[in-house]
């Protein structure tokens, strides 16, 4: 790996840390470099906090030490004033030299403007340093922007030969302990979960994080005829819920009523008003009919499906899906496969 690389990666790595905090904005990560010495190091690890790029130079208390240094941020800074003042204006206040940037931010507020500034301050940029890597660390973030919706995760355990559901399984799991796990840690790193009338009916599903550590998604369902009852966990208003319906009905505590037309495709006005309530991130855990309506209409970005040992023989098949398997892996007695987009 080449020097700027090593040091990218480091930050890639720091921005992890705010997976699942940092939403509606992106996860970044700074590293601040001289002569081959970390200097400094930080990360966004929650929305209305500290910018990477704030924490890593307030680390450095001997201004003398920005001379000759080098800043490698994962995403190029921002220009404009948010919860935080823009990184741009401190960089250029500490005369730090030299910035190497991931990826340019699709904001439209930042989008090269943040570069523009950097550069007319006579700062070296260099830009696209482990670019895909950096896009792939906010493909949410990146898709939000950019098409105008949440990234969407559609997510199912089936059987060996393919089935979803049957009356024979007890309690109706399919996969494992350590899959069940995993799917709630799964559901800490995004904004939304969503499933159909059915799931809620025949699975009573809390849909939170409770095998995990980490904040609970908000729960959203689609119920035309407003069907499903209050002793559902689901309206127990333990979390924040969003129902869409046909229907008018004022909001309960923690429950929004959302009326949309069922005369026309209801995914896309369900994911219009996710996108103008800022949420980065969806991901549909069924059931069937659900599933295949975003499939049906190719708004899917990831495909994460666990696969068990057990044989069902007959019950609801599992939807058939496109894409390329990016990742398989065993996960005690199931296989997880991930899917994505051709
Ligand atoms: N193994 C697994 O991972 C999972 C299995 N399941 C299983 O799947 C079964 C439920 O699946 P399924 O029967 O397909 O039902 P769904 O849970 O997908 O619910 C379907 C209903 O949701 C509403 N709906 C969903 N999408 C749309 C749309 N685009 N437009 C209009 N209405 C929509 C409709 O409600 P309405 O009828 O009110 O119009 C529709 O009948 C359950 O048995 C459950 O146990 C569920 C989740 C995961
Ligand atoms: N059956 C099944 C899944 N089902 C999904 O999990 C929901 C239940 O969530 P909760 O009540 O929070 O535990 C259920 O409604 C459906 O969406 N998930 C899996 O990983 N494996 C499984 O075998
Ligand atoms: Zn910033």
């Amino acid at each position: 790996m080449k020097y700027k690389e090593i040091f990218m990666k480091r930050a890639i790595q720091l921005a992890k840390n705010g997976l699942g905090f940092t939403s509606p904005n992106p996860m970044v990560g700074c590293v601040i470099e001289r002569n081959g010495f970390v200097l400094s190091e930080g990360c966004h690890y929650k929305k209305n906090i500290y910018h990477a790029e704030f924490i890593a130079i307030n680390n450095i208390k001997n201004k003398h030490l920005f001379f000759n240094c080098t800043l490698y941020v994962t995403l190029e800074p921002c220009i404009h004033f948010g919860e935080t003042a823009p990184c741009v204006d401190l960089i250029i206040r500490k005369n730090i030299p030299k910035v190497v940037i991931g990826i340019q931010d699709s904001c439209e507020k930042v989008k090269g403007l943040g570069i523009k500034k950097l550069r007319k301050y006579g700062i070296e940029v260099i830009e696209n340093v482990l670019v895909d890597q950096c896009r792939i660390l906010n493909k949410r973030f990146f898709t939000f922007y950019e098409k105008k919706r949440p990234y969407i995760i559609l997510k199912w355990a089936q059987s060996n030969d393919g089935f979803i559901y049957s009356k024979k399984i007890k309690n109706n799991w399919i996969s494992g302990i350590y899959a069940r796990q995993l799917n709630h840690k799964w559901r800490s790193e995004e904004d939304g979960i969503l499933v159909g009338r059915k799931t809620v009916l025949n699975d009573n599903p809390k849909l939170n994080v409770r095998r995990w550590f980490g904040k609970n998604p908000i729960r959203i369902f689609i119920d035309k005829k407003l069907n499903i009852s209050n002793s559902h966990f689901i309206l127990d208003g333990s979390q924040h819920t969003i129902v869409f319906t046909n229907t008018n009905k004022k909001n309960q505590k923690n429950i929004e009523y959302i009326q949309i037309s069922f005369k026309e495709n209801i995914i896309y006005q369900i994911l219009n008003f996710l996108y103008k309530k800022n949420i980065l991130s969806l991901i549909v855990e069924g059931g069937k009919n659900t599933l295949e309506n975003f499939i049906k209409e190719n708004l899917w970005d990831e495909c994460r499906i666990f696969v068990s040992k057990i044989v069902l023989k007959n019950g609801l098949k599992a939807p058939e899906i496109g894409g390329f398997i990016s990742k398989e892996m065993n996960l005690d007695k199931d296989k997880f496969i991930i899917k994505l987009q051709n």
